[in-house]
């Protein structure tokens, strides 16, 4: 696959609603799209790096000057046999996973779309639809919560998540639980607390929650193994895993019994397909977290949850929850809590190129 030219685009979509967890309130993405060019083709990916280092550390302006003044220069202009020589090539440069999930998973698509297949079926996928949960942020007040969770348990959703922080954790869940006893139920901190509030987790401990999410600090698994082995339910783990070898030692600490694996987080498919495998090998499930993405993240996301080990629910709720206009034509939609996998080569999916040309703040092209 020879690359030829690449083109960055910032584009701001307004979200639906506000969206507050424990790192802030967000009411709009700006999200970083990537068309990557080769022999008549084009491969597309988004970023899920935001304008600030809220969720983890990168941020748009650092993956933008990367992505412009090393990361593509260094893929351009060459022939590629696989994805795995791609990610070899991007080795030198340290960290800055999220950026490098750019360029690999436009690779994978454009790579994907010249043999032909749907990226689910080159990325080993046993299944055409995925289970779906959504994930709602912070109401304002115990009965929105309630008539939000109400709604979506509605629609087929199969999890509930709830975003919780200091002061909005017990109430909330106990509230939820009880009015709901059977819905499968999911906490999510991102984050908020430390070990102090062992107290807590103690209490959210006696709700059959699925599993906590990310309580303790981004970068943590040692506190995380700690809090585990104090609480019957299982922690899950996000913004610590950003590659297979972060998974083995968080599962070989046991800081975590469940993985939300993020494509983006951890730097792209091949990445994210051998932290599938070493939770499968620890006998810890995964399941397809979501960053707010537009079209082409979600599909992105919706081909790697077809693998066999993401048996929770996911993130990856219809695109109409979040925006009223999308980048993509296709409308990817969940029914009755299953999201099926777009058909078609690559990722199966259609950019609306003279809606995102009008509508983007920057565009950067790069050729070899
Ligand atoms: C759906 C969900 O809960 N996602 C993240 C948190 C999150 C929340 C808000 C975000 C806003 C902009 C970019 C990324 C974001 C990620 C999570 O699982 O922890
Ligand atoms: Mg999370």
């Amino acid at each position: 696959m020879k690359l030829e030219h690449a083109e960055l685009y910032l584009v701001r979509l307004p979200l639906k609603f506000r969206f507050e967890t424990s790192f802030g309130t967000q009411t709009e993405r700006t999200l970083l799209l990537l068309i990557l060019s080769g022999e008549g083709l084009e491969g597309y990916s988004e970023g899920v790096m935001e304008v600030l280092p809220a969720y983890r550390e990168e941020t748009l302006a650092g993956a933008l000057h990367l992505l412009e003044t090393a990361l593509l220069p260094a893929v351009l202009g060459k022939d590629w046999e696989n994805p795995d020589q791609l990610v070899q090539a991007l080795a030198p440069f340290r960290g800055n996973r999220m950026a490098k999930a750019v360029v690999e998973m436009a690779f994978w698509d454009l790579w994907a779309k010249s043999l032909g297949f749907p990226l689910y079926q080159l990325l080993g996928g046993v299944r055409r639809e995925v289970p779906v949960g959504v994930s709602l942020g912070i109401q304002p007040s115990l009965e929105a919560t309630l008539d939000l969770v109400e709604r979506h348990l509605a629609e087929g959703y199969q999890r509930i998540k709830l975003k919780i922080k200091p002061g909005w954790d017990v109430q909330v869940v106990a509230a939820v639980r009880e009015r709901f006893p059977t819905a499968r139920l999911t906490v999510d901190a991102n984050s908020a607390y430390t070990l102090a509030d062992l107290p807590v987790f103690r209490e959210l401990d006696r709700y059959a929650l699925d599993y906590i999410e990310q309580p303790l600090a981004y970068d943590d698994l040692v506190d995380h193994a700690k809090l585990q082995q104090a609480l019957t339910t299982p922690l899950c783990l996000d913004e610590s895993i950003t590659s297979a070898t972060e998974a083995r030692k968080a599962l070989e600490l046991g800081a975590g019994r469940v993985i939300n694996l993020k494509v983006g987080r951890v730097g792209g498919h091949l990445e994210a397909r051998k932290v599938h495998d070493v939770a499968a090998a620890w006998s810890a499930p995964v399941w397809c977290g979501g960053m707010l993405e537009a079209g082409v993240g979600r599909a992105h996301n919706i081909h790697l949850a077809t693998l066999a080990n993401f048996t929770h629910p996911g993130d990856t709720s219809s695109a109409s929850r979040y925006w009223a206009e999308d980048i993509v034509e296709e409308a990817l939609e969940a029914r009755e809590g299953w999201m099926p996998v777009p058909e078609g080569p690559g990722i199966g999916v259609t950019l609306r190129r003279d809606w995102i040309r009008k509508r983007a703040l920057e565009v950067r092209r790069v050729r070899s």
